[in-house]
Protein backbone atom coordinates (compact mmCIF):
# COMPACT_ATOMS: atom_id res chain seq x y z
CA UNK A 1 0.00 0.00 0.00
CA UNK A 2 2.85 2.24 1.32
CA UNK A 3 5.20 1.42 -2.11
CA UNK A 4 6.07 4.86 -3.94
CA UNK A 5 4.52 5.75 -6.91
CA UNK A 6 5.99 9.43 -7.51
CA UNK A 7 8.48 11.44 -6.35
CA UNK A 8 8.43 15.14 -8.08
CA UNK A 9 10.69 17.67 -6.82
CA UNK A 10 10.57 21.71 -7.51
CA UNK A 11 12.03 25.12 -6.64
CA UNK A 12 10.12 26.84 -3.79
CA UNK A 13 11.06 29.80 -1.88
CA UNK A 14 11.95 30.00 1.75
CA UNK A 15 11.79 32.52 4.25
CA UNK A 16 14.94 34.40 3.25
CA UNK A 17 14.26 34.46 -0.48
CA UNK A 18 16.11 32.06 -1.73
CA UNK A 19 15.23 28.79 -3.52
CA UNK A 20 14.87 25.49 -1.74
CA UNK A 21 13.91 22.14 -2.69
CA UNK A 22 10.38 20.77 -1.86
CA UNK A 23 9.45 17.56 -2.73
CA UNK A 24 5.66 15.36 -3.31
CA UNK A 25 5.66 11.55 -2.68
CA UNK A 26 2.41 9.89 -3.86
CA UNK A 27 2.28 6.01 -2.50
CA UNK A 28 0.63 3.47 -4.86
CA UNK A 29 -3.16 3.90 -2.64
CA UNK A 30 -3.18 7.42 -2.89
CA UNK A 31 -1.08 8.35 0.06
CA UNK A 32 0.59 11.98 -0.36
CA UNK A 33 3.54 13.45 0.89
CA UNK A 34 5.24 17.19 0.77
CA UNK A 35 7.81 18.70 2.56
CA UNK A 36 11.06 21.42 2.10
CA UNK A 37 14.41 21.03 3.25
CA UNK A 38 15.42 24.10 5.42
CA UNK A 39 19.12 25.73 4.84
CA UNK A 40 21.12 27.13 7.34
CA UNK A 41 23.21 29.90 7.03
CA UNK A 42 26.14 29.74 10.25
CA UNK A 43 26.34 26.10 8.66
CA UNK A 44 29.15 23.80 11.06
CA UNK A 45 31.95 22.47 9.28
CA UNK A 46 30.94 18.85 9.19
CA UNK A 47 27.45 19.04 8.04
CA UNK A 48 25.94 17.42 5.03
CA UNK A 49 26.27 19.28 1.45
CA UNK A 50 23.21 21.58 0.75
CA UNK A 51 23.68 21.88 -3.62
CA UNK A 52 22.50 24.89 -4.73
CA UNK A 53 18.78 23.85 -5.64
CA UNK A 54 18.96 23.08 -9.00
CA UNK A 55 21.93 21.31 -9.02
CA UNK A 56 20.39 19.21 -6.29
CA UNK A 57 16.73 18.74 -7.90
CA UNK A 58 18.40 17.33 -11.29
CA UNK A 59 20.52 15.23 -9.09
CA UNK A 60 18.24 13.54 -7.11
CA UNK A 61 15.80 13.11 -10.14
CA UNK A 62 18.74 11.21 -12.45
CA UNK A 63 19.83 8.88 -9.50
CA UNK A 64 17.24 8.93 -6.59
CA UNK A 65 13.84 8.83 -7.70
CA UNK A 66 14.59 5.78 -9.74
CA UNK A 67 15.47 3.73 -7.16
CA UNK A 68 12.56 5.18 -4.96
CA UNK A 69 9.21 4.91 -7.76
CA UNK A 70 8.18 1.39 -7.49
CA UNK A 71 10.97 -0.20 -5.11
CA UNK A 72 10.39 1.29 -2.34
CA UNK A 73 7.50 2.11 0.78
CA UNK A 74 7.10 5.42 2.07
CA UNK A 75 6.03 3.58 5.45
CA UNK A 76 9.34 2.11 5.50
CA UNK A 77 11.49 5.29 6.88
CA UNK A 78 14.79 3.20 6.90
CA UNK A 79 14.26 0.94 3.33
CA UNK A 80 13.52 5.15 2.07
CA UNK A 81 16.58 6.50 3.51
CA UNK A 82 18.75 3.24 2.79
CA UNK A 83 17.72 4.18 -1.19
CA UNK A 84 18.59 7.54 -0.89
CA UNK A 85 22.28 6.51 0.84
CA UNK A 86 22.72 4.36 -1.69
CA UNK A 87 21.50 6.77 -5.01
CA UNK A 88 23.67 9.18 -3.22
CA UNK A 89 26.81 6.98 -2.28
CA UNK A 90 28.89 9.45 -0.27
CA UNK A 91 28.93 10.15 2.99
CA UNK A 92 27.86 13.42 3.16
CA UNK A 93 25.21 13.67 0.16
CA UNK A 94 27.67 15.87 -1.82
CA UNK A 95 26.04 14.19 -4.86
CA UNK A 96 22.44 14.54 -4.87
CA UNK A 97 22.47 17.35 -2.52
CA UNK A 98 20.81 17.11 1.41
CA UNK A 99 18.23 19.36 0.47
CA UNK A 100 16.69 17.23 -2.03
CA UNK A 101 17.35 14.01 0.24
CA UNK A 102 15.97 15.52 3.23
CA UNK A 103 13.11 16.74 1.24
CA UNK A 104 12.77 13.60 -0.10
CA UNK A 105 12.89 11.77 3.57
CA UNK A 106 10.15 14.24 5.21
CA UNK A 107 7.80 13.68 2.04
CA UNK A 108 8.10 10.03 2.22
CA UNK A 109 7.21 9.91 5.84
CA UNK A 110 4.41 11.98 5.75
CA UNK A 111 3.60 9.88 2.75
CA UNK A 112 3.19 6.98 4.88
CA UNK A 113 1.55 8.31 7.73
CA UNK A 114 -1.23 9.49 5.20
CA UNK A 115 -1.76 5.58 4.32
CA UNK A 116 -1.60 4.83 7.77
CA UNK A 117 -4.14 7.52 8.74
CA UNK A 118 -2.41 8.30 11.61
CA UNK A 119 -0.46 11.80 12.31
CA UNK A 120 3.27 11.81 11.19
CA UNK A 121 4.46 12.02 15.26
CA UNK A 122 2.81 8.54 16.04
CA UNK A 123 3.80 7.10 12.66
CA UNK A 124 7.32 7.77 13.22
CA UNK A 125 7.26 7.24 17.14
CA UNK A 126 4.56 5.06 17.81
CA UNK A 127 1.03 4.87 19.35
CA UNK A 128 2.79 6.08 22.88
CA UNK A 129 3.70 9.18 22.06
CA UNK A 130 1.90 12.41 22.02
CA UNK A 131 1.62 13.36 25.72
CA UNK A 132 4.87 15.00 26.67
CA UNK A 133 5.49 18.20 24.71
CA UNK A 134 8.98 19.48 24.51
CA UNK A 135 10.14 22.88 26.00
CA UNK A 136 9.97 25.73 23.23
CA UNK A 137 13.43 27.46 22.98
CA UNK A 138 12.35 30.97 21.14
CA UNK A 139 15.07 33.08 20.01
CA UNK A 140 13.82 36.74 20.80
CA UNK A 141 16.92 38.78 20.09
CA UNK A 142 20.13 38.32 18.07
CA UNK A 143 22.53 39.11 15.60
CA UNK A 144 25.41 36.37 14.61
CA UNK A 145 25.11 35.74 11.19
CA UNK A 146 21.51 36.06 10.71
CA UNK A 147 21.46 40.05 11.38
CA UNK A 148 24.22 42.24 10.59
CA UNK A 149 25.33 45.01 13.16
CA UNK A 150 23.49 43.32 16.09
CA UNK A 151 24.53 41.30 19.05
CA UNK A 152 27.96 39.17 18.81
CA UNK A 153 25.93 36.09 20.14
CA UNK A 154 23.88 35.00 17.19
CA UNK A 155 20.66 34.33 19.45
CA UNK A 156 19.31 34.85 22.91
CA UNK A 157 16.67 32.45 24.06
CA UNK A 158 13.71 32.83 26.36
CA UNK A 159 13.40 29.29 27.55
CA UNK A 160 9.96 28.64 29.82
CA UNK A 161 11.15 25.91 31.76
CA UNK A 162 7.96 26.16 34.05
CA UNK A 163 4.86 26.64 31.18
CA UNK A 164 2.41 24.06 32.40
CA UNK A 165 1.50 23.15 28.44
CA UNK A 166 3.10 23.38 25.67
CA UNK A 167 0.21 26.36 24.21
CA UNK A 168 1.77 28.53 27.39
CA UNK A 169 5.16 28.00 26.69
CA UNK A 170 4.47 29.33 23.07
CA UNK A 171 2.40 32.15 24.16
CA UNK A 172 5.09 33.40 26.75
CA UNK A 173 7.98 33.24 24.38
CA UNK A 174 5.72 35.50 21.98
CA UNK A 175 5.16 37.87 25.12
CA UNK A 176 8.69 38.18 25.96
CA UNK A 177 9.52 38.74 22.20
CA UNK A 178 7.09 41.68 22.71
CA UNK A 179 7.82 43.05 26.16
CA UNK A 180 12.17 43.25 24.28
CA UNK A 181 10.29 45.41 21.82
CA UNK A 182 8.90 47.36 24.00
CA UNK A 183 12.22 47.74 26.27
CA UNK A 184 14.02 48.48 22.83
CA UNK A 185 11.95 51.39 22.16
CA UNK A 186 11.49 52.76 25.58
CA UNK A 187 15.59 52.89 25.21
CA UNK A 188 14.94 54.66 21.67
CA UNK A 189 16.99 51.43 20.06
CA UNK A 190 15.95 51.22 16.55
CA UNK A 191 15.44 47.20 16.18
CA UNK A 192 14.57 45.32 12.54
CA UNK A 193 14.38 41.64 12.89
CA UNK A 194 17.15 38.95 12.00
CA UNK A 195 16.62 35.97 9.99
CA UNK A 196 14.70 34.09 12.21
CA UNK A 197 12.38 36.92 13.41
CA UNK A 198 14.26 37.89 16.55
CA UNK A 199 14.70 41.44 17.54
CA UNK A 200 18.22 42.75 16.12
CA UNK A 201 19.20 46.01 17.89
CA UNK A 202 22.36 47.45 17.38
CA UNK A 203 23.75 46.90 21.56
CA UNK A 204 26.30 45.23 23.02
CA UNK A 205 25.96 41.56 24.32
CA UNK A 206 26.11 42.80 27.72
CA UNK A 207 22.72 45.09 27.16
CA UNK A 208 21.31 42.57 25.33
CA UNK A 209 21.98 40.14 28.62
CA UNK A 210 19.95 43.53 30.53
CA UNK A 211 16.74 43.72 28.48
CA UNK A 212 16.44 40.08 28.11
CA UNK A 213 16.53 39.13 31.71
CA UNK A 214 14.25 41.77 32.35
CA UNK A 215 11.92 40.68 29.55
CA UNK A 216 11.66 37.37 30.50
CA UNK A 217 11.46 38.03 34.94
CA UNK A 218 8.79 40.62 33.68
CA UNK A 219 6.98 38.43 31.61
CA UNK A 220 7.48 35.40 34.15
CA UNK A 221 5.55 37.69 37.20
CA UNK A 222 2.63 38.11 34.46
CA UNK A 223 1.78 34.40 33.48
CA UNK A 224 3.24 32.67 36.72
CA UNK A 225 5.67 30.51 35.83
CA UNK A 226 9.86 30.17 35.17
CA UNK A 227 11.29 31.38 32.19
CA UNK A 228 15.20 31.38 31.72
CA UNK A 229 17.44 32.81 29.32
CA UNK A 230 19.44 30.84 27.03
CA UNK A 231 22.08 31.68 24.44
CA UNK A 232 23.16 30.12 21.06
CA UNK A 233 26.53 31.49 20.94
CA UNK A 234 27.55 29.64 17.49
CA UNK A 235 31.22 30.27 18.56
CA UNK A 236 32.52 28.92 15.34
CA UNK A 237 31.33 32.47 13.58
CA UNK A 238 33.45 34.18 15.91
CA UNK A 239 36.53 32.09 16.24
CA UNK A 240 39.71 32.88 14.08
CA UNK A 241 41.01 29.48 13.40
CA UNK A 242 44.44 31.47 12.24
CA UNK A 243 45.39 33.53 15.36
CA UNK A 244 43.32 31.36 18.04
CA UNK A 245 40.94 33.51 19.39
CA UNK A 246 37.38 34.40 19.78
CA UNK A 247 36.59 37.77 18.37
CA UNK A 248 33.56 39.99 19.85
CA UNK A 249 34.42 43.10 17.56
CA UNK A 250 37.28 44.66 19.32
CA UNK A 251 37.47 42.37 22.48
CA UNK A 252 39.29 39.15 21.86
CA UNK A 253 39.38 36.24 23.95
CA UNK A 254 41.88 32.97 23.98
CA UNK A 255 39.81 29.33 23.86
CA UNK A 256 40.63 28.64 27.63
CA UNK A 257 39.13 32.62 28.51
CA UNK A 258 36.08 31.77 25.90
CA UNK A 259 35.53 28.52 27.92
CA UNK A 260 35.87 30.95 31.35
CA UNK A 261 33.74 33.69 29.94
CA UNK A 262 30.98 31.05 29.22
CA UNK A 263 31.19 29.02 32.97
CA UNK A 264 30.91 33.23 34.15
CA UNK A 265 27.88 33.59 32.12
CA UNK A 266 25.90 30.55 33.44
CA UNK A 267 26.12 31.44 36.94
CA UNK A 268 25.63 35.32 36.39
CA UNK A 269 22.59 35.22 34.55
CA UNK A 270 21.54 31.38 35.97
CA UNK A 271 21.52 30.19 31.73
CA UNK A 272 19.16 27.09 31.44
CA UNK A 273 20.45 26.46 28.27
CA UNK A 274 24.00 27.44 25.91
CA UNK A 275 24.39 26.22 22.58
CA UNK A 276 27.93 26.22 20.85
CA UNK A 277 29.62 27.84 23.80
CA UNK A 278 33.02 27.26 22.13
CA UNK A 279 34.30 26.43 18.02
CA UNK A 280 33.16 22.97 16.12
CA UNK A 281 36.02 21.85 16.88
CA UNK A 282 37.36 21.91 20.49
CA UNK A 283 35.93 18.58 22.30
CA UNK A 284 38.39 19.70 25.00
CA UNK A 285 36.66 23.20 25.28
CA UNK A 286 33.54 21.97 25.52
CA UNK A 287 34.52 19.00 28.05
CA UNK A 288 35.88 21.21 30.32
CA UNK A 289 32.98 23.65 30.55
CA UNK A 290 30.98 20.71 31.03
CA UNK A 291 32.79 19.63 34.14
CA UNK A 292 32.22 23.27 35.43
CA UNK A 293 28.66 23.89 34.94
CA UNK A 294 27.07 20.66 33.48
CA UNK A 295 25.15 20.19 36.38
CA UNK A 296 23.19 23.21 36.32
CA UNK A 297 22.97 24.16 32.77
CA UNK A 298 22.01 22.16 29.21
CA UNK A 299 25.64 22.59 27.33
CA UNK A 300 24.32 21.79 23.43
CA UNK A 301 26.37 21.25 20.51
CA UNK A 302 24.90 22.20 17.31
CA UNK A 303 28.19 22.74 14.94
CA UNK A 304 30.00 20.38 17.09
CA UNK A 305 27.94 17.56 16.58
CA UNK A 306 26.32 18.65 13.26
CA UNK A 307 23.73 15.75 14.10
CA UNK A 308 26.04 13.03 13.36
CA UNK A 309 26.48 9.92 15.37
CA UNK A 310 30.21 9.51 15.01
CA UNK A 311 30.62 13.12 16.41
CA UNK A 312 27.96 12.64 18.97
CA UNK A 313 30.12 9.01 19.61
CA UNK A 314 33.23 11.25 19.97
CA UNK A 315 31.48 13.61 22.19
CA UNK A 316 30.18 11.57 24.35
CA UNK A 317 33.71 9.13 24.64
CA UNK A 318 35.45 13.36 25.72
CA UNK A 319 31.90 14.30 28.10
CA UNK A 320 32.03 17.44 25.36
CA UNK A 321 28.24 18.76 26.48
CA UNK A 322 25.17 17.30 27.44
CA UNK A 323 22.78 18.01 24.45
CA UNK A 324 22.71 17.71 21.11
CA UNK A 325 21.05 20.32 18.56
CA UNK A 326 18.86 17.89 15.95
CA UNK A 327 18.67 19.41 12.66
CA UNK A 328 17.54 16.64 9.71
CA UNK A 329 19.00 18.96 7.34
CA UNK A 330 22.31 18.89 8.68
CA UNK A 331 23.04 15.16 8.36
CA UNK A 332 20.31 14.28 4.94
CA UNK A 333 17.62 11.63 6.36
CA UNK A 334 14.92 11.55 9.06
CA UNK A 335 16.33 8.04 10.15
CA UNK A 336 20.26 9.66 10.80
CA UNK A 337 18.30 11.99 12.84
CA UNK A 338 16.48 9.62 14.79
CA UNK A 339 19.60 7.84 15.31
CA UNK A 340 21.31 10.85 16.71
CA UNK A 341 18.30 11.47 19.00
CA UNK A 342 18.45 7.85 20.29
CA UNK A 343 22.11 7.73 20.64
CA UNK A 344 21.79 10.86 22.57
CA UNK A 345 19.29 9.64 25.12
CA UNK A 346 20.96 6.71 25.88
CA UNK A 347 23.62 8.15 26.75
CA UNK A 348 22.10 10.76 29.07
CA UNK A 349 22.30 13.52 26.81
CA UNK A 350 18.94 16.08 26.05
CA UNK A 351 17.75 16.19 22.47
CA UNK A 352 16.81 19.71 20.91
CA UNK A 353 15.12 19.18 17.41
CA UNK A 354 15.36 22.51 15.74
CA UNK A 355 14.90 24.34 12.84
CA UNK A 356 17.11 26.71 10.41
CA UNK A 357 17.51 29.98 10.06
CA UNK A 358 16.27 29.80 6.57
CA UNK A 359 13.27 27.61 7.02
CA UNK A 360 9.87 26.81 5.19
CA UNK A 361 6.02 26.18 6.22
CA UNK A 362 7.16 22.70 6.53
CA UNK A 363 6.23 21.38 9.99
CA UNK A 364 8.06 17.86 10.13
CA UNK A 365 10.12 19.33 12.99
CA UNK A 366 7.08 19.61 15.32
CA UNK A 367 6.30 15.92 15.00
CA UNK A 368 9.82 14.90 15.24
CA UNK A 369 10.24 16.17 18.78
CA UNK A 370 6.78 14.73 19.83
CA UNK A 371 8.08 11.83 17.93
CA UNK A 372 11.31 11.26 19.75
CA UNK A 373 10.25 12.37 23.12
CA UNK A 374 12.91 15.47 22.66
CA UNK A 375 13.21 17.68 25.91
CA UNK A 376 13.18 21.15 23.98
CA UNK A 377 12.25 22.31 20.60
CA UNK A 378 14.63 25.03 18.95
CA UNK A 379 12.11 27.08 16.41
CA UNK A 380 11.62 30.69 16.64
CA UNK A 381 9.47 32.78 18.03
CA UNK A 382 7.15 34.88 15.78
CA UNK A 383 6.94 34.84 11.98
CA UNK A 384 4.97 32.67 10.03
CA UNK A 385 7.89 29.79 9.27
CA UNK A 386 8.43 29.75 12.70
CA UNK A 387 4.85 29.64 14.07
CA UNK A 388 4.04 27.16 11.65
CA UNK A 389 5.86 24.68 13.88
CA UNK A 390 4.84 26.08 17.17
CA UNK A 391 1.03 26.02 16.32
CA UNK A 392 1.51 22.73 14.84
CA UNK A 393 2.93 21.38 18.63
CA UNK A 394 -0.78 22.93 19.83
CA UNK A 395 -2.28 21.01 17.43
CA UNK A 396 -0.86 17.97 17.98
CA UNK A 397 -1.53 18.67 22.39
CA UNK A 398 -5.07 19.19 21.45
CA UNK A 399 -5.65 16.02 18.94
CA UNK A 400 -3.44 13.68 21.62
CA UNK A 401 -6.12 14.65 24.50
C1 LIG B 1 19.37 27.61 13.74
C2 LIG B 1 20.65 27.98 13.66
O1 LIG B 1 21.11 28.75 12.65
P1 LIG B 1 21.46 28.23 11.18
O2 LIG B 1 20.25 27.55 10.66
O3 LIG B 1 21.82 29.48 10.46
O4 LIG B 1 22.60 27.26 11.35
C3 LIG B 1 21.62 27.59 14.69
O5 LIG B 1 22.81 27.94 14.59
O6 LIG B 1 21.25 26.89 15.64
MG1 LIG C 1 23.26 26.81 16.60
Amino acid sequence: MTRIRSVSLRRILDSRGNPTVEADVLTESGGFGRAAAPSGASTGEYEAIELPTGEAIAAARQHAIPRLINEVHAGNQREVDAALHGADGTDDFSNIGANSAVAISMAAAKAGADVLGAPLYQHLGGTFRGDNFPIPLGNVLGGGEHAKEATHIQEFLAVPVGAPSISEAVFANAAVHERIGDLLDERGVAAGKGDEGAWAPSIDDAAAFEIVAQATGDVADDVGFDIGVGLDVAASELYDADDEVYRYGDVERTPDEQVDYMADLVDEYDLAYVEDPVEENDFDGFADLTDRVGDRTVLCGDDLFVTNVERLQDGIDAGAGNAILVKPNQIGTLSDAVDAVELATRNGLDAVVSHRSGETEDTTIAHLAVATDAPFIKTGTVGGERTAKLNELIRIAEDAV
